[in-house]
């Protein structure tokens, strides 16, 4: 079922949803599934997208919210992509309804398309947008085996100023560092000013992304960590699709499985990543 909030775009040869709403306006990339514009009824964009993402479906695209599943980071064999698979497929609309208050849009990912076995799991994504954003992330094993899981949903937050950022939430949480090969604790809220690459090892109730003009509040369920990243200036000018000075309007704030996530034969789990703006 369709909405009249939703129209679809060609660009570049992929199809983009866009849902036009008194609320808010969206885009979700039927490549990767992945929601790549948020604004509010104010127009504040809520999500970072680099300039120079690829949007042709030849890479996954820098920026938005991807799904990295069905497991995070680096593959256990190196000749397979790092964060897998749904960020690399085409994923189909499902189904959209909406009112007023809000819309929901699912979509269903193309997994006969991975270049590895993967039948008998099912992926779906449901968006929940209106004054604010829900992504649930539903996983389902149809097989006769436990699936070993790891994902995080990769959402590039759109801040006006990382020198001003304040993160609080993060404060006495075990992390490993991946950038220093350690494991720490702090006990003040964050400003970042360096390149940063953490796993913080809890289900934390509730981020906070303060800057002078935006604080976002994210929360969710059905992780176990949280990850937090931003390259900074030499890394975003390493990468051929971050732009040079996006690092300054950015940061990644994961919910993610990254300890041994297991989803039993015909079982299913969901993880969820809502984001409020105050
Ligand atoms: O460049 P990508 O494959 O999109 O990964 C971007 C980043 O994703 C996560 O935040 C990881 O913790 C980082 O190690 C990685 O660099």
């Amino acid at each position: 079922m369709r909405t009249k909030y939703l129209k679809t775009l060609n660009k570049n040869g992929q199809l983009f949803y866009q849902l036009e709403h008194p609320k808010f306006h969206a885009e979700i990339s039927q490549f990767g599934g992945q929601l790549i514009s948020f604004k509010d009824e104010s127009g504040v964009e809520w999500i970072w997208l680099s300039s120079s993402a690829k949007l042709d479906g030849s890479a996954p695209i820098r920026g938005g919210a991807p799904i990295c599943w069905p497991w995070f980071g680096p593959a256990q064999d190196n000749s397979l992509p790092q964060h897998g698979y749904a960020r690399r497929l085409p994923w189909q609309l499902l189904d959209c309804e909406g009112d007023d208050e809000r819309v929901r849009i699912r979509f269903s990912c193309q997994l006969d398309q991975a270049p590895i076995d993967l039948s008998n799991l099912s992926l779906i994504i449901e968006y929940v947008l209106g004054d604010d954003i829900t992504i649930n992330l539903h996983t389902e094993n149809l097989t006769e085996k436990t699936l070993n899981l790891s994902q995080a949903i990769h959402t590039y937050f759109n801040i006006s100023d990382i020198y001003q950022c304040k993160l609080i939430g993060f404060e006495q949480i075990n992390y490993e560092d991946k950038l220093a090969s350690k494991s720490g604790v702090h006990k003040h809220p964050l400003s970042i000013s360096y390149p940063v690459d953490r796993v913080y090892l809890d289900a934390i109730e509730k981020i906070e992304i303060c800057t002078d003009e935006s604080h976002f509040v994210v929360s969710g369920s059905g992780y176990d960590s949280v990850v937090l990243w931003n390259p900074w200036k030499e890394g975003a000018e390493a990468m051929g699709d971050f732009d040079n000075d996006g690092f300054a309007h950015m940061i990644c704030v994961e919910m993610a499985n990254t300890q041994g996530l297991q989803v039993g034969s015909h079982d299913s789990h969901t993880l969820t990543q809502q984001i409020k703006r105050i």
